[in-house]
């Protein structure tokens, strides 16, 4: 019997790792699960994994995860507390799918106990990537990547190590707007933006992926999670989404990790480890599928993903300014009070004002990083004229 933990058990990841874990029979049983502000959604997903804990974020839900977790024998709690006792009760694999930096000190609860953690969620590494990296390493924990680029890598890499790697290539799907000139993107609306055309997912995501930002923060999680250099990663616009990942090795070979575009593969990976579990996930099939596609990304259409290059290159806490800044962005785009086009533009004026606020060291601890999380979300707020509620 595997113990898991689910941290966002209420989003996409969540629901598809539930869909997984009840598709094994009696292979795991669930310790805790976590959500944000769903009451009844959290009470949903407790019931149908029969968890024995589950913490909601928004104290306001209590009572109605109370209610309907009644008589069931399932304990409950709320706030940020009752997040991180719910990512700190003994598991063998906590599956880190929360959401945006919200996820950060949970996941780092996590890792701080040395646990196998499954990570969906690429914040913690953009936001604290190197801090994060040194506290895992400290306690003995185990991350394995669960975003689906990430996990091809990790299958694609087997047991070389960074030494091995000439070069790693994340593909994008390029998202909706792939083919649009700039002026429609910049106007592009919330329906359009979450109009993703291989995946569905959830709105931060979905937005990111429309903007190219995720594939941004794609490369920087990439590059603490495998220890490769910034100028050894790239990005491959792939429309198809079936080759994930591309390792190529110093030998001259190149090996790609390939599956339909389906997360509940790289989650039975995660949850199957070592070993494989048996999936309902469509098969590919290369000869119904005929071409592949590859083409190079576009930076001046997709400015966010120029603006997550540059921050990883210049290391140090500009990536957690780009996180922050692109989480109060994208928040205030789905609230209806900005425009697409404004997404990378409120992210490099953040950069700027705050070029001269951070040095060139990367925030020294977990702590510190979520400090200037806050900070640089303030400071995106007032450049943008965006009320802070609109952005919690
Ligand atoms: N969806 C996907 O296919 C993929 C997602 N990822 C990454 O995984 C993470 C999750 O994405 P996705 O599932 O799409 O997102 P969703 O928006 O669908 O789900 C987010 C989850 O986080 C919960 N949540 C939000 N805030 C908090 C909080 N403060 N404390 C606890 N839980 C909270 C939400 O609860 P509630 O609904 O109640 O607010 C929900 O359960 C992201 O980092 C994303 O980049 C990576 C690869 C693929
Ligand atoms: C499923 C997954 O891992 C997402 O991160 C996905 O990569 C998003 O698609 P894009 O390639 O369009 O960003
Ligand atoms: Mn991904």
């Amino acid at each position: 019997m595997t113990v898991v933990s689910v941290l966002g058990a209420t989003g996409s990841i969540g629901r598809s790792t539930a869909d997984i874990i009840e598709s094994q029979g009696e292979t795991f049983t669930v310790e805790a699960v976590a959500g944000g502000r769903d009451a009844a959604a959290l009470a949903a997903m407790a019931l149908r994994l029969r968890a024995r804990f589950a913490a909601l974020a928004d104290p306001a839900g209590l009572p109605e995860l109370r209610d309907a977790l009644a008589g069931s024998g399932i304990a409950s709690g709320a706030g940020e507390e009752a997040v991180i006792e719910a990512a700190s009760r003994p598991a063998d694999i906590v599956v880190a799918g929360i959401a945006g930096s919200a996820g950060v000190a949970p996941t780092h609860a996590a890792v701080r106990l040395g646990r196998t953690v499954a990570l969906a969620n690429k914040e913690c590494l953009v936001c604290a990537g190197e801090a994060f990296m040194r506290d895992a390493a400290r306690a003995g924990a185990t991350l394995l990547p669960m975003d689906s680029e990430h996990n091809a890598i990790a299958q694609a890499l087997g047991r070389h190590t960074a030494d091995d790697v000439e070069s790693m290539v994340l593909t994008a799907s390029g998202g909706p707007f792939r083919t649009w000139p700039a002026e429609r993107i910049a106007n592009a609306t919330r329906e359009e933006a979450l109009a993703h055309p291989n995946w569905s997912m959830g709105a931060k995501i979905s937005v990111d992926s429309a903007s190219l930002m995720n594939k941004g923060l794609e490369l920087i999680e990439a590059h603490h999670l495998f220890g490769v250099p910034a100028e050894r990663l790239s990005v491959l616009v792939h429309p198809q989404s079936i080759v994930h990942g591309l390792v190529g090795f110093r030998d001259g070979s190149v090996v790609a990790g390939l599956a339909c575009p389906d997360m509940r593969v790289p989650i039975a990976h995660c949850l199957g480890n070592p070993h494989r579990l048996a999936t309902a996930a469509p098969r590919l099939d290369l000869a119904a599928v005929a071409r592949l596609e590859f083409e190079a990304p576009d930076l001046a259409r997709f400015p966010a993903l120029r603006l997550a290059i540059e921050a990883m290159n210049a290391g140090g806490a500009a990536p957690t300014v780009l996180n922050a800044a692109n989480e109060v962005a994208v928040a205030a785009f789905l609230a209806g009070a900005l425009a697409f086009g404004a997404i990378p533009r409120l992210v490099e004026e953040t950069l700027e004002r705050m070029a001269g606020r951070y040095g060139s060291d990367a925030p020294r601890d977990v702590a510190a990083a979520l400090e200037l999380d806050v900070e640089a979300r303030r400071i995106a707020c007032e450049i943008g004229g965006i009320a802070a509620k609109l952005t919690d």
